[in-house]
Parts: C-alpha cells; sequence; structure tokens
C-alpha cells in the first residue's frame, strides 16, 4: 500500500521496574493526498507514533511501512521528511542553507521550491540568517519549510503550530494542506483545532490507544 500504514503497533520504552508501555495495538493510515491529525493528551504517545512513522526507532510489536517498505530503513527525505517537537535544525546554517539541505543531498535544485516556501512562510526576511540568530516560531517554519522542500511521499510533523501566533498559523496550516493536495501523505501530531479543521480526519490517541 502508498503512503504510512501503522499496523497493530505495541510500543514502550525501558525494562523491568522502570518499563513504560505506551502504545497498545495502534493500527492508523495515510493515504497519499491525504492530511491525518494526530490528537490526545500529553503524554497519550503522539509523539512516539511520528517517531515510529519517522523512522527514528522499530516498533517493539506490529508493523510501519512506508510505501510498503519498513520506516526504519528509510533514510531519504523525499520519502519520509519530519518536523521533529524540538526541530532538529543544524545550528550553524543559515535559514536557507537548512531549508535546502535535504535538495542538495538528494541532488535537486531546491530553487524553485525554496523560493515558494520562504514566501508562503513569511521566512523571505531572514534566509541569510544563522538560524541560532532566529526566534523559535522562525525556526519552527523553518522545519516546517524543510520538511515540504522535496515534498516528500510522506511528511511527519509534531506540533508544527506550537510556537506560531494566529497569522502564522494560517501560513503553517495553508503550506501543509497545498503540500497533501499536490500528493504527499501528511501526519500532523497537534492540539491545534485549526489543523484538525482542514484535515481529513483526526486521529485521537487515549492512553496509546486509538480512540473514536
Ligand atoms: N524515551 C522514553 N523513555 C520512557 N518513557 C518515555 C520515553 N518517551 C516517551 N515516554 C513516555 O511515553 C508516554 C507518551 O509520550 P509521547 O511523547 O509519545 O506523548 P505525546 O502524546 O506526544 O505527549 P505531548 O502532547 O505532551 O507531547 C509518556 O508517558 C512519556 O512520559
Amino acid at each position: 500500500m502508498s503512503g504510512l500504514e501503522v499496523v497493530d503497533v505495541s510500543h514502550g520504552y525501558g525494562a523491568g521496574t522502570g518499563r513504560v508501555e505506551v502504545l497498545h495495538g495502534v493500527s492508523l493510515a495515510v493515504a497519499p493526498g491525504e492530511l491525518v491529525a494526530l490528537a490526545g493528551p500529553s503524554g497519550s504517545g503522539k509523539t512516539t507514533v511520528c517517531h515510529l512513522a519517522a523512522g527514528f526507532e522499530s516498533p517493539e510489536r506490529g508493523a510501519v511501512r512506508v510505501d510498503g517498505r519498513p520506516a526504519a530503513e528509510i533514510a531519504d527525505w523525499a520519502v519520509v521528511a519530519v518536523v521533529p517537537q524540538q526541530h532538529g535544525l543544524l545550528a550553524g546554517l543559515s535559514v536557507e542553507d537548512n531549508i535546502c539541505l535535504p535538495a542538495h543531498r538528494a541532488g535537486v535544485d531546491p530553487a524553485a521550491a525554496f523560493t515558494r516556501l520562504a514566501e508562503a512562510l513569511d521566512l523571505g526576511a531572514f534566509t541569510r540568517r544563522g538560524v541560532a540568530e532566529t526566534s523559535l516560531g522562525e525556526q519552527q517554519r523553518t522545519a516546517v519549510a524543510r520538511a515540504l522542500v522535496l515534498a516528500p511521499r510522506l511528511a511527519v510533523l509534531d506540533e508544527p503550530t506550537g510556537h506560531q501566533d494566529d497569522d502564522h498559523v494560517e501560513q503553517v496550516v495553508a503550506a501543509l494542506a497545498a503540500t497533501a493536495r499536490a500528493g504527499s501523505a501528511m501526519l500532523v501530531a497537534t492540539h491545534d483545532q485549526r489543523v484538525w479543521e482542514v484535515a481529513d480526519r483526526v486521529v485521537r490517541l487515549d492512553e496509546g490507544r486509538v480512540v473514536v
């Protein structure tokens, strides 16, 4: 199947008395062109699902596949691109170089996508500045632009509007929706109702289980 498949996944951390069971038989799918919001209380397991979908780790039980391949085996940002909760930008690089890095590594000219995303996400005034000299909200939009620059098969975004004011939330939401319309599968972990409103579906987690 194309897109993201999370099939009957159980996952936890640690061992013995320190063991924490986080996910219990979680299944969900995100098809190409679909934007799915992942909602749920703090600690319900949203970031854990994002990490598994991003391939940062393998599930202890069940399967996580992107376009039919185990997510943890994919190291190609044209296939899976990520906005981690802490953004994961390279502090020594400029905003522009961070955004263009996946394209440069893939041997793709990022010029058109970079110009479009810098405008759409209001980054134009400081693209030459080091990311360390930008605000947290600007860094978050930089991380969103970096995730979208290759129009990946799957984008996984963990709370991508958390540091934005209302106008910039609108811009981020519009960029995510446009990327989905262009064919990417989008998984967005978020408490933000404005993202839920544009999502094709909202999948809710509670204590590591999908609830309806
Ligand atoms: N590396 C880890 N070791 C032990 N427990 C962990 C680890 N990572 C997460 N947890 C625990 O797993 C549970 C789910 O965490 P997770 O970050 O996935 O939740 P979340 O829904 O994203 O929360 P939030 O909305 O606060 O970001 C929490 O109880 C958390 O304390």
